[in-house]
């Protein structure tokens, strides 16, 4: 999404907000295979009038008539991954044990943003953490596109390497198409091949692959028990790696699934119609309150630095959702960071482990 475009198009919606006096909701759920600690029999959200200011207005006006305490249940992303991380190293001893293979994962980083040399980083360390083994490539900004198709090419043939990842945002000299159709579709971990979203798309198809982040937040609602099955669903955003394949995979589970962009002329109407909202458009705090339903629960995608002198990296994080102000009307919300975030990655193991699991023909 164009950030300037969308920035405009969601400001006049962004700028209002509303009078929340008394809610209580409950969501319908169904039990899920495993975490009984995440599993909840209903999600209630009880509030009371409070008047205070809403800390994400854009303008200096001040929200007086926003009321009410926090009361949206926490969907705890890290907590989850932590526990998927702990089931995935499990299973990786078990493989180990039965055909001395343990997985491998290969990340190709070219260019030196800080922001992916510290998810690379991250991943490295998560791989670790369950028994993947992680291969890393370092590219300089000025490398060729032929360079990094070698790699890719060497990675593919490499049967100790199940997982092939290319950190993503690459270069702009470099196609970003013809590198992401290198990967194999049987190493493509990112799900990034048009062939695996492909089959996403379709009924009775299975991808090999379904991409990280919007795995990730399917994997919150299926542990926090809440049901898709013919819920209203909104996703806010259309990129290929987030919002697309959310969609995608939210209709798979029997959602009714509008998607709200950049050029939508409605979008907090449409939004508070959803019994689920997954936001992934990268600008800081544009869903305000008065966009959601009450009861409804809230996947928040973004990521977005923002300037904070008081914190010692002189930013701080913030989601697409204005937390304070939607956490008082939700039933339950993902916080940033440490909701999503941890889960991408998570998802990323699971999806080597998975990759590893194929190429051995262990169950
Ligand atoms: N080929 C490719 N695949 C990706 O999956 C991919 C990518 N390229 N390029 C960049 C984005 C971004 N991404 C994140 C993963 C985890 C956190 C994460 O764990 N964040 C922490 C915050 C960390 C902090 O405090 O800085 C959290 O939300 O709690 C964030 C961002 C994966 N991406």
């Amino acid at each position: 999404m164009a950030s300037a475009a969308a920035a405009t198009m969601f400001s006049s919606a962004a700028d209002s907000c509303s009078r929340r006096v008394f809610l209580i909701t409950t969501l319908q759920v169904r039990p899920t295979r495993s975490s009984s600690a995440f599993l909840r029999t209903s999600i209630t959200v009880s509030s009371h009038a409070r008047t205070s200011a809403s800390p994400c207005s854009s303008s200096s006006v001040v929200n007086a008539a926003m009321a009410a305490e926090t009361s949206a249940k926490v969907i705890d992303g890290k907590s989850v991954a932590k526990v998927i991380r702990e089931e995935i190293a499990t299973e990786i001893s078990r493989m180990k044990e039965s055909t001395g293979v343990v997985p491998g994962l290969a990340v190709i980083l070219v260019g030196d943003r800080k922001d992916s040399a510290t998810y690379v980083r991250n991943k490295k360390k998560a791989c670790e953490s369950v028994g993947i083994k992680s291969y890393e490539v370092c590219l300089a900004e000025d490398s060729s596109e032929q360079e990094v198709l070698k790699y890719i090419s060497s990675f593919n043939d490499d049967p100790s390497v199940n997982g092939i990842l290319v950190q993503l945002p690459l270069p702009s000299h470099m196609n970003e198409q013809n590198i992401l159709n290198a990967v194999c579709i049987e190493k493509d971990v990112d799900g990034f091949n048009p062939l695996n979203i492909g089959r996403l798309a379709m009924r009775d198809r299975e991808p090999l692959f379904v991409p990280c982040t919007p795995k990730g937040c399917i994997e919150l609602l299926h542990r926090y028990g809440v049901s898709i099955k013919g819920k209203r669903a909104v996703v806010i955003g259309r990129s290929n790696i987030v919002g697309m394949p959310a969609a995608l995979l939210l209709q798979r589970e029997d959602a009714t699934v509008s998607i709200v962009h950049s050029r939508t002329k409605n979008p907090e109407e449409i939004t508070r119609e959803a019994d689920i909202v997954i936001s992934a458009v990268g600008q800081p705090n544009m869903v305000r309150g008065s966009w959601i339903k009450p009861g409804s629960v809230i996947i928040d995608v973004g990521i977005n630095p923002v300037e904070d002198a008081k914190s010692p990296r002189g930013y701080r994080l913030v989601g697409d959702v204005c937390y304070e102000e939607a956490s008082k009307i939700a039933s339950a919300i993902t916080p940033v960071p440490g909701g999503v975030g941890p889960m991408t990655i998570a998802m990323l193991l699971s999806n080597t482990l998975a990759a590893a699991k194929r190429a051995n023909s262990f169950e």
